[in-house]
């Protein structure tokens, strides 16, 4: 019995998104779905409180993060790290892989695992599939992402050939290390970087573990976004219909639309709440920079077709003047915005599908956001 189930609602017949819920021990969510990073058990600058008041419904949090600071024997005596952070909705937790790759210069990978320094403290460590495990079972998170090796882009064939294999054993070794297969759920992560051929094999080799969801992986690795398309649109229709299909560190606007006409259920990116911590919001027009000097004395919302409490309550002028003197008020103003202007958008999405007009949604989005038809 796996503690993560798929509901599909129903396919856009415009598109091919599915709208739909995922089911998780604590509690559900619709999809597609895009879920705000709490990197070290917190949203940046965001309460618990606020989250839910903006209707966010699952966020992510980090087992190598976790691990160095503050530790997972700690938040395991804490009770798991829902009661640490006292957040009672499903939380997702990425597995380790991807940071160490993007974080640790000095690294080696080898069957085994991977061999690097910690970031902070230079101490040599030493990460593996059964040691991800074994800290996202002490975490508790209901999904937990496969120990994988994201190639940086561009990279050879024959290494992303060799990459994908040992990622396919590193999941194996995920799932035989699993302590909590019926409260946490085991999602694979599709690699394969822009080789169809290794896709297609990282795919079918995941699928043969029958696991409640799957990631596309090695993608917003900074690739040309005509790659990104050209991979997600190759390997979705790989991935089993019956499960959720999660793509990582995807969270521009217009890739969340796209990627929810391609199928893609669940996103997660740090982009929202890293932006506006330099004074940068997402508007329905576009980006605005309310750092900018012409806002001085702009006594209008950041986004007048928001209806969040920030452009309710605040002006472009203040929070300006909030993020010029580096006051932590106007970081979480800004951040509240944009994690409301995204999880709005996905709501908007869903709406969209439900009426089978997602199509029609995307070209009025871009052509408002100032995104040039491709
Ligand atoms: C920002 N772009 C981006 N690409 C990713 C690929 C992986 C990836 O291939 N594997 C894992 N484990 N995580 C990834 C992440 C982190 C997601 N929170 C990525 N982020
Ligand atoms: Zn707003």
């Amino acid at each position: 019995m796996t503690p993560i189930t798929y509901e599909l609602i129903k396919t856009c017949k415009q598109t091919g998104a599915r709208l739909g819920k995922v089911h998780t021990p604590h509690g559900s969510f619709d999809t597609p779905m895009f879920m705000p990073v709490g990197t070290l058990a917190t949203v940046k600058t965001m309460s618990p409180e606020e989250l839910k008041e903006m209707e966010a419904r699952i966020i992510l949090s980090n087992t190598y993060h976790l691990w160095l600071r503050p530790g997972e024997d700690i938040i395991k005596e804490a009770g798991g790290l829902h009661r640490f952070m006292n957040w009672d909705r499903p939380i997702l937790t990425d597995s380790g892989g991807f940071q160490v790759f993007s974080l640790s210069k000095i690294r080696e990978i080898q069957e085994e695992g991977v061999h690097f320094r910690n970031h902070i403290s230079g101490e040599k460590l030493f990460l593996s599939p059964e040691k991800a495990m074994q800290i996202q079972n002490a975490l508790g998170s209901d999904i937990m992402m496969a120990f994988d090796e994201c190639p940086p882009y561009p990279a050879s064939f024959d290494y992303m050939k060799s990459s994908v294999e040992r990622t396919s054993r590193w999941a194996e070794r995920c799932l035989e290390a699993h302590q909590n297969p019926t409260t946490q759920g085991l999602f694979g992560i599709i690699q394969g970087g822009e080789y169809e051929e290794l896709r297609k094999q990282s795919a079918k080799d995941l699928a043969s573990l029958d696991l409640p969801g799957y990631a596309i992986g090695g993608l917003s690795v900074g690739e040309p976004k005509d790659i990104m398309n050209r991979m997600l649109e190759y390997t979705t229709p790989l991935m089993p219909s019956t499960k959720p299909r999660y793509l990582m560190g995807v969270g521009s606007p217009d890739s969340l639309i796209d990627g929810s006409i391609r199928g893609i259920d669940m996103f997660d990116c740090v982009l929202p709440t890293r932006i506006a911590r330099n004074g940068t919001c997402m508007t329905s027009t576009g980006r605005l920079v309310v750092r900018n000097a012409k806002y001085a004395r702009d006594f209008s919302p950041i986004d007048e077709n928001c209806d969040c409490h920030v452009c309710k309550n605040y002006t472009r002028a203040y929070i300006r003047h909030l993020i010029k003197s580096k006051e932590t008020f106007g970081f979480r103003l800004t951040t509240y915005h944009n994690l409301h202007f995204l999880l709005k958008l996905m709501e908007q999405v869903r709406t969209a599908i439900s009426e089978d007009r997602l199509g029609d949604f995307k070209e009025a989005f871009f052509e408002q956001y100032g995104l040039n038809q491709p």
